[in-house]
């Protein structure tokens, strides 16, 4: 206890102070202490071992049924300003905030042990990772935590020498959903959630620091926090393109993260890297590239869907050392969900015998927890303190009908534009309606900590001189046909739209130039052993003008709805693109 802080000391009694925990315990992250926690977890319920033969070290946490996903009409920005926070967030006066969640917090933790977990987002000793604190009542959030970022003795160290930290206060509360907000105070770099235990919720290092906090002090520090795999493609020559990419929840980035070439290029030499699956901290570095960081150390990945064809390398890393929240089990206790060609279940995510008509077996949005290494195709560069420079950036959404495959951007102003324009059905990573297209730009509608007009102004700051900015492009791997099938096979398949990409950025690659953005004839695609048929590549391929006229009108009104101070060129571009089309 003797050299901390005296900030965090002082902040770490007055929370005791409110919340009156039985015992306060701070976290080390050894193995020790997370080998009590779990016991502990297994005695309360909170956790349920797995089959210890087919999955060593694995865990289940069944939630309540009422905290399956994150929780967007509870979840504020509170600027002292309401304008700061922007129509894109939910907003409350910093001093009713704090208020209101005060007084939940009061006595919230009698009978309770308090955690206080010193954590590092990035790589321990790099100069773009930042550290917090998160205090919390759970022991699940710190089993998750410790998995999710550097969690304990190092990154108090590191608060210690720097000073400065992130103040995350959580508490699981009754876990009742008319009790229950995510409070983010950016000018106070503090975050307060009450009343979910759920990962967007509550592991608070990951969208609220990672993404609401650090995308308000990136602004002010020339940065940027972002909604982004990170992912390293290797061509046959050795060389290798790092590509960040930006999808709303569920849509996509742990699979494109973790890609296997398809058997064609396995065989040529082509090989994936993963950095990171969600959040990416990037910055312009001294040759005017884009250098990156993935700030998290594992994965809390999307589990339906995961299969030995759509993601192996994924399903490779969940046999060990693996939380999984929400999923069925089977009669021998083996996890399973949707989309699992093995196995049958027995129970379903409520511990409830499996009945179809009552349930799917996992929830929609049930997760993994897993550490970075555990991916096979996990590499190195992860751990670079400086980063890995970004050839190129992707936005893409789920979008059944209008968008193509793919489309460049012609310049970093236009792919702001198209960041800023995304749209995307809803997924059950949030809780509310699924499948209704919105607006989601640069997949940040959920994460952005200020006013996404300032937001979309900071994105344009970059393009300055001297920056060797990355390509901008935009993809859609969710296109369905009339009898509702996707159109593109997706998954390992994605690679063949990567290498146009990066073949566009090293000159590579022609493209056809239309008002919405420059895009490869079908004969510019890698199409070996595809077996797609000419007509439906040619109709992912295509851009359909007056659904286009359509989509700027909508963009137009979309951008107006910030006001004044949405950017004027940004403004500019989308007339010019609307006026082509017109
Ligand atoms: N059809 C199709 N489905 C995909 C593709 N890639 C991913 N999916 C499915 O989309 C769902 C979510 O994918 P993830 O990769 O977990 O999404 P994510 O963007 O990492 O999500 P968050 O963790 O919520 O931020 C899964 O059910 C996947 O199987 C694709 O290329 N084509
Ligand atoms: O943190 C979460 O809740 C999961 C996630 O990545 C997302 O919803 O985008
Ligand atoms: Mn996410």
């Amino acid at each position: 206890m003797s050299s901390k802080l005296a900030a965090l000391n002082d902040w770490v009694a007055s929370v005791a102070k409110l919340t009156q925990p039985d015992a306060i315990h701070w976290c080390d992250g050894s193995d020790a202490e997370n080998a009590k926690l779990t016991e502990l977890m297994l005695s309360t319920g909170d956790l349920v071992k797995l089959n210890e033969q087919t999955h060593p070290n694995c865990y289940l946490h069944r939630s309540s049924p009422s905290d399956v996903a994150r929780v967007e009409h509870l979840t504020f920005v509170c600027t002292s300003k309401q304008e700061d926070a922007g129509p894109n967030n939910h907003w409350m006066a910093p001093a009713e905030a704090h208020a209101k969640i005060d007084a939940l917090y009061a006595g919230c933790m009698r009978g309770r042990t308090m955690y206080v977990v010193p954590y590092c987002m990035g790589p321990i000793d790099s100069p773009l990772a930042r550290c917090g604190v998160e205090i919390t009542d759970s022991p699940y959030v710190v089993a998750n935590m410790r998995i999710m970022t550097r969690m304990g003795a190092a990154a108090q160290a590191r608060i210690e020498r720097e000073g400065s930290f992130v103040k995350g206060l959580h508490s699981i509360g009754q876990l009742d959903p008319e009790r229950r907000f995510i409070m983010h105070f950016p000018e106070e770099l503090t975050i307060k959630s009450f009343g979910s235990g759920y990962g967007g919720n509550a592991l608070l290092g990951k969208k609220c620091h990672a993404l609401r906090i650090a995308s308000y002090q990136a602004r002010t520090e020339g940065w940027l926090a972002e909604h982004m795999l990170i992912v390293g493609i290797e061509n046959p020559k050795g060389e290798t393109h790092y590509v960040a990419a930006a999808f709303p929840s569920a849509c996509g980035k742990t699979n494109l993260a973790m890609l296997i070439p398809p058997e064609g290029y396995r065989r040529d030499g082509w090989k994936v890297w993963t950095v990171g699956d969600d959040i990416c901290w990037m910055r312009p570095g001294a040759d005017g590239r884009m250098y990156a960081i993935n700030p998290e150390a594992g994965y809390f990945g999307v589990a339906p869907g995961t299969s030995a064809k759509t993601n192996p390398n994924a399903l490779a890393m969940l046999y060990k050392d693996a939380i999984f929240t929400n999923v069925g089990v089977t009669a021998d206790n083996q996890p399973w969900w949707e989309g699992l060609p093995e196995g049958t279940p027995a129970k379903d995510w409520q511990g409830r015998p499996y009945d179809k008509a009552v349930s799917p077996a996992a929830h929609p949005n049930s997760r993994f927890t897993v550490s970075a290494k555990n991916c096979p195709s996990y590499t190195a560069k992860a751990e670079d303190p400086q980063g890995v420079p970004l050839s190129a950036i992707v936005f893409g959404g789920r979008r059944e009908s209008l968008v193509p495959l793919v489309f460049e951007a012609r310049d970093w102003t236009h792919g702001v534009l198209v960041g800023a324009s995304m749209a995307s059905e809803t997924t059950a990573a949030a809780t509310g309606a699924v499948g209704v297209v919105r607006r989601d730009s640069m997949a940040m509608k959920p994460f952005a900590g200020y006013n996404f007009a300032d937001y979309f102004a900071h994105w344009l700051s970059f393009d300055k001189p001297g920056a060797q900015l990355p390509k901008i492009f935009h993809v859609n791997w969710f296109r369905k046909n009339d009898q509702g099938k996707f159109m593109w096979p997706g998954f390992g398949d994605n690679l063949r739209v990567l290498e146009w990409m990066l073949k566009r950025v090293t000159g590579q690659a022609g493209a056809i130039e239309t008002p919405v953005g420059n895009l490869p004839k079908p004969s510019d695609l890698n199409t070996d052993g595809l077996g797609l048929d000419a007509a439906t590549l040619e109709q992912l391929l295509t851009i359909d003008r007056a659904g286009w006229k359509a989509e700027m009108e909508s963009i137009g009104e979309y951008l107006d709805s910030y006001g004044e101070r949405t950017p004027h060129v940004l403004k500019a571009e989308r007339a010019k693109i609307a006026a082509q089309l017109a």
